[in-house]
């Protein structure tokens, strides 16, 4: 005779109370087992484990096991600019590997459609992710983080020509993969430039819970960072903070940084623009080698990685708060 309630106690303790109370039928047990939050890893070990508990009771002679994940709580923070080539994708990537130093659990999307640039800056160039019951399984970038671009789906090189629906239609594949399954609760999303029905609906559907603006300090940049904080308003998703890149040129040489555009213009544009100043991150030749190479620079602990490390605590503050 199976003991179904010592089995359910049994269960309940290897699995830390994600196992569903075990039913019995013909032989056959059947149950579910919550695996939202962890890693592939950990979740066939536990999927593991738990099967072979209950196949070990008496008067058991199969056990099917069906993984599930309360789609809980995956938190979306939507990186813009107003127009393209200030930096956005390179801060996004180095954004999302920073906050993970920091201890979030933390995935990136590359909403990018017409110009994908992530796979190359976080060295996940030719991977193509499975799927699961039509959902996608995130691929594992640098520094273990895990990620999803359009990249990861066209064959390399191809041009992508899409309508709009058909790219509102990616971009929610991407962000409705399995990334509680892969022990992710915060997605930085890498928005594609500019402010137009695309990023409004996507902002409007998936709804952030906040958005980073990048911007250069030219003033050109900032009238379309203006642009872009608009757009966001529109969607009414919250200001997380200003980025400044490309802020300064730091000398290859000696690291100095020399200001050709002057200081402190981005601050004070958030500042009228009401919204906070995250911080600065220099022009440097070193963050350009090492995004090409594949490397993102806030992986290392040198000076090159410490304005993406303060740039992720002020925004982890903002995100606590
Ligand atoms: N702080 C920096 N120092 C040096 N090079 C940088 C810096 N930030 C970005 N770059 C370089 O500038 C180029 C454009 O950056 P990136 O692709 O991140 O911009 P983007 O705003 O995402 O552009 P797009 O909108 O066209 O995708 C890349 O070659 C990148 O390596």
């Amino acid at each position: 005779m199976t003991d179904l309630k010592a089995l359910a106690q049994q269960l309940a303790t290897i699995s830390g109370g994600r196992a569903s109370p075990p039913r019995l039928k013909e032989g056959v047990i059947t149950l579910a087992l919550d695996v939202s939050g962890l890693d592939p890893a950990a979740r066939d070990a536990m999927a593991a484990d738990v099967r072979s508990t209950a196949l070990a009771a008496p008067g058991v002679s199969d056990a099917r096991v069906a993984l599930t994940a309360e789609r809980r709580g995956v938190r979306i923070v939507a990186v813009g600019s107003g127009k393209g080539g200030v930096g956005k994708s390179t801060v996004s990537a180095n954004l999302a590997v920073a906050l993970k130093k920091l201890g979030h659990h933390v995935g990136l999307v590359d909403a990018d459609i017409h110009g994908p640039s992530q796979a190359r800056l976080m060295a996940s160039e030719g991977q193509r992710p499975a799927a699961r019951d039509s959902r996608m399984i995130p691929i594992i970038g640098a520094q273990g983080v895990p990620m999803l671009s359009m990249a990861h789906l066209v064959p390399d090189g191809q041009a992508i020509a899409w309508r709009g629906p058909m790219v509102g239609n990616a971009l929610g594949q991407l962000l409705d993969a399995r990334w509680a399954e892969a022990g992710v609760d915060l997605l930085i999303v890498d928005l594609p430039p500019g402010t137009g029905d695309i990023q409004l609906s996507m902002l409007q559907k998936h709804k952030p819970m906040g958005a980073v603006i990048v911007s250069t300090p030219q003033d050109l940049a900032l009238i379309d960072a203006t642009r872009a904080v608009s757009l966001f308003e529109q969607a009414h998703v919250p200001m997380l903070g200003l980025v400044e890149n490309m802020a300064g040129y730091a000398c290859p040489h000696c690291g100095e940084v020399s200001d050709p555009f002057g200081q402190g213009g981005a601050e004070a544009a958030a500042g009228r623009m009401g919204m906070p100043f995250l911080g600065r991150i220099p022009l440097a030749m070193a963050i350009r080698q090492a995004s090409d190479a594949g490397t993102p620079p806030a992986a290392g602990d040198d000076a090159v990685a410490e304005p993406f490390m303060a740039i992720a605590r002020a925004l982890s503050e903002r995100l606590a708060g």
